[in-house]
């Protein structure tokens, strides 16, 4: 193989990028990461990870196999798994594990090339057992998953069957004469289909099926089920399992399938925490039927969290790509200028920028409502999970579609060496719209949202009060009329929230003159579906546009430097600017803009590219991700993209042999015949 040309110097393009910026890195960093002691300890752990990984292998990534990527994907897992139990054991002994509380850490991020077989096991299985388990179950099963003596998954989704839980087909009857449950998947559709790490990673799973007791159905319940033996690894009797196939993205993760037949588990290995079944057959249900669908709530939250980490690295790679990239004079007798010069270019990566800061503030927020609520679920009280249900699934929706649609436009930023595989955004891009789809489906949660606003809706037309998050609606109620558009940032926020009213109020109006019309609620839901989705999506907008403000603008701002704060004014200006004029239809359908306050926007938005041209390549160094992290031919912190597309190439290992087997196989005969 050639020797590297990568040069041990940074390209001095960045570095000038570096040396003009207005403000530190680092302290963006701090604040971006939770203050000083966690970035030290992110850093840290993160160094602690990386030390002797082989980046080499990880690089080859793109040329393996669909085997060969999990094998690497296990052991890297493992590798990290490891390292981690080691790392407490020597800086925290007696703690606990640091896995629970890096888990979602970008710190983590990277590590596993190819996806995490045990991702699910970490952010969903560990959590629903935690949630859904009596304290005797989990010290008896959910322990052992915890300290990783056993692995799982979160076994729901079905062949037939993602989306609508009530209609999953895998059947637990309750057997009273042995105290068991009897498990089956009666057809093909009822096989589970896609739990992460199903397929070869683990040996018991939290399985969703429909509880029968007497040949009643009881609806939806968890089970917890061993599906290969704990010594040879070899599929339990009655156990069909394996792997789904090769995917867009995470190929890795071994997602799998499992067919159940005749499978008896004891009562005890029902999750009976909420609701439960005794031994003479008695059911007693659940204080709230949607507890067993926690586990899902918390995962869209840790969804909106990790598609912004997203975003943030392809804005990392496509800005540093961006400064040390020349092409195309401006002027024709000036040099080629780097191509974040164009003002175009700007406009591709500034925004996304933005919006990476703006789901991570606004997901901060999500969080905050989240432990509220579980904490009054545990004193049984339910009032605010409405509330959290919607928010968790607009934020899952907004973020994982525009974070898709954000790493695309970053990749396409890129030019032609985008498309490569080694600048990492094809892999970005497929795990970013994975979650448009996993953990509910994004159209589906919208209309759950939409549903919550019209709850909302009529609550406050009765003067009923409303959850922090909606209140919006009855204010717009009580003054029908916006005021004046004056651009201010608050002006902003009470614009979206506006908008995002008065398209519930047209849903309502359709769904009402639905339902006076005869239709039955259902349908009118279903035919006024597009109304409740444009409402729901402009919800949750006005959401991030308010989290983002009050972090700005509010108190924090006095704990950071005057510099920082300039750079987070003109990341936020630059949103708001950019969000009001992509959803202007919606604004103007609502509120009163002159053409001059449009052309005001315009030159604000234009105004604000410049002012972040000198901070750009800053605020993504910001961002703090290693190069392992980015694993970038076009990214790295050095800027030596071309020494580095180069090197992969030479390393490729089609360019090991001269001539390629086809030649002689196929090219070179087919062209004698021609002779
Ligand atoms: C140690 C070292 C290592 C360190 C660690 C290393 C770690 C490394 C990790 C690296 C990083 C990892 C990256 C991320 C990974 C993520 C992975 C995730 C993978 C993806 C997993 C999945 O993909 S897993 C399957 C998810 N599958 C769904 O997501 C199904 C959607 N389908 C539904 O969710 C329902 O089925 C649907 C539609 C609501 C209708 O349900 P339905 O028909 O029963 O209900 P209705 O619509 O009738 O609603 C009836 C009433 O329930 C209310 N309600 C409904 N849901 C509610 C809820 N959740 N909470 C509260 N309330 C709820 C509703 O609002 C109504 O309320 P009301 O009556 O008051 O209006
Ligand atoms: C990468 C990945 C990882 C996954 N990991 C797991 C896992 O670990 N565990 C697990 O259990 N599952 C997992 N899943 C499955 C995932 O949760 C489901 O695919 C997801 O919930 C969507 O359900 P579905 O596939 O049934 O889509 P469908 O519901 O079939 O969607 C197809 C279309 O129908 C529309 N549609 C369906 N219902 C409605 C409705 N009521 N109103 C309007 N439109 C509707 C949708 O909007 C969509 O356009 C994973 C999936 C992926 C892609």
């Amino acid at each position: 193989m050639a020797p590297s040309v990568i040069p041990t110097t940074v390209n001095p393009d960045i570095q000038k990028e570096r040396n003009a910026a207005s403000f530190s890195s680092d302290e963006f960093a701090a604040w971006w990461s939770g203050g000083e002691e966690k970035l030290k300890f992110n850093r840290d752990v993160r160094e602690y990870l990386q030390k002797d990984m082989d980046v080499e292998e990880v690089r080859q990534i793109h040329n393996k196999s669909h085997e060969e990527i999990y094998e690497l994907s296990s052991k890297s897992a493992i590798a990290a798994a490891r390292k981690l139990q080691r790392l407490q054991k020597e800086r925290n002994p007696g703690g606990n594990d640091y896995w629970p509380a890096l888990y979602d850490n970008q710190v983590m991020w990277g590590l596993v090339p190819g996806g995490n077989p045990f991702g699910v096991m970490y952010v969903m299985l560990v959590k629903a057992l935690q949630a859904q388990c009596t304290p005797e179950q989990y010290e008896e099963f959910g322990k052992r998953i915890e300290n990783f003596e056993v692995c799982g998954t979160y076994a729901q989704t079905e062949l037939g069957h993602g989306t609508y839980l009530r209609g999953l087909e895998t059947r637990a009857d309750f057997d009273p004469k042995t105290d068991e449950f009897v498990l089956n998947t009666p057809k093909i559709s009822s096989y589970k289909w896609w739990p992460g790490g199903l397929g070869h990673s683990s040996n018991h799973c939290m399985v969703m099926a429909q509880l029968y007791v007497d040949n009643k159905p009881k609806g939806p319940h968890m089970f917890y089920v061993q599906v290969r033996d704990e010594e040879t690894h070899e599929p339990l009797p009655g156990i069909h399992i394996g792997d789904i196939g090769k995917k867009m993205g995470f190929i890795g993760v071994n997602n799998g399938f499992l067919g159940l037949k005749n499978v008896r588990i004891p009562r005890t290995r029902m999750l009976m925490r909420h609701a439960q079944v005794n031994a003479d057959g008695s059911y007693v249900s659940s204080p709230s039927n949607v507890l067993t669908y926690f586990a899902m709530v918390r995962t869209r939250c840790v969804i909106a969290w990790n598609n912004a980490v997203m975003l943030a690295i392809a804005a990392t790679i496509a800005t540093r790509y961006s400064a040390v990239r020349r092409q195309s004079p401006i002027n024709p007798k000036e040099p080629e200028p780097q191509i974040m010069d164009h003002v175009t270019q700007q406009m591709k990566l500034f925004p996304e920028i933005a919006t990476s800061v703006a789901y991570r503030l606004a997901s901060a927020h999500l969080w905050n409502l989240y432990d509220i609520t579980l904490g009054d679920i545990s004193n049984g009280r339910y009032e605010r999970l409405p509330e959290l249900h919607s928010l968790s699934c607009a934020l899952k929706v907004n973020c994982s579609s525009d974070s898709t649609i954000g790493v695309e436009r970053l990749r396409l930023a890129c030019g032609g060496h985008g498309y490569l595989s080694s600048s990492n955004m094809g892999n970005v891009y497929v795990n970013a719209t994975a979650a448009c789809t996993y953990e509910g489906e994004n159209t589906v949660l919208l209309l759950q949202i939409g549903r919550f606003l019209m709850k909302s809706w009529r609550a406050a037309l009765s003067g009923a009060p409303l959850a922090p998050t909606v209140r919006y609606l009855a204010e717009v109620q009580k003054k029908p009329e916006f005021g004046s558009w004056t651009g201010t940032w608050d002006n902003m926020v009470q614009a979206m929230q506006f908008a995002a009213a008065k398209k519930t109020a047209l849903a309502f109006k359709s769904l009402s003159s639905r339902l006076s019309r005869g239709e039955t609620e259902e349908t009118a839901a279903n035919h006024t579906g597009i109304e409740l989705t444009q409402a729901a999506e402009l919800h949750g907008r006005a959401f991030v546009f308010s989290s983002f403000t009050d972090e700005v603008t509010g108190p924090n701002a006095r704990t950071r430097s005057a510099a920082l704060n300039q750079v987070l004014e003109n990341l936020l200006e630059l949103y708001l600017v950019k969000e009001s004029l992509n959803h202007m239809a919606n604004l103007l359908r609502f509120i009163n803009l002159t053409d001059t306050d449009l052309t005001r926007l315009q030159d604000r938005l234009e105004t604000v590219l410049t002012k972040l041209r000198p901070d750009a390549v800053a605020i993504v160094d910001g961002f703090d991700f290693s190069d392992v992290q980015l694993n970038s031919t076009l990214g790295s912190f050095d800027g030596n993209a071309y020494e580095r597309i180069f090197d992969a190439a030479m390393k490729n290992p089609m360019n090991q042999k001269s001539v390629p087997k086809s030649f002689h196989e196929h090219l070179k005969p087919f062209m004698k015949s021609n002779i």
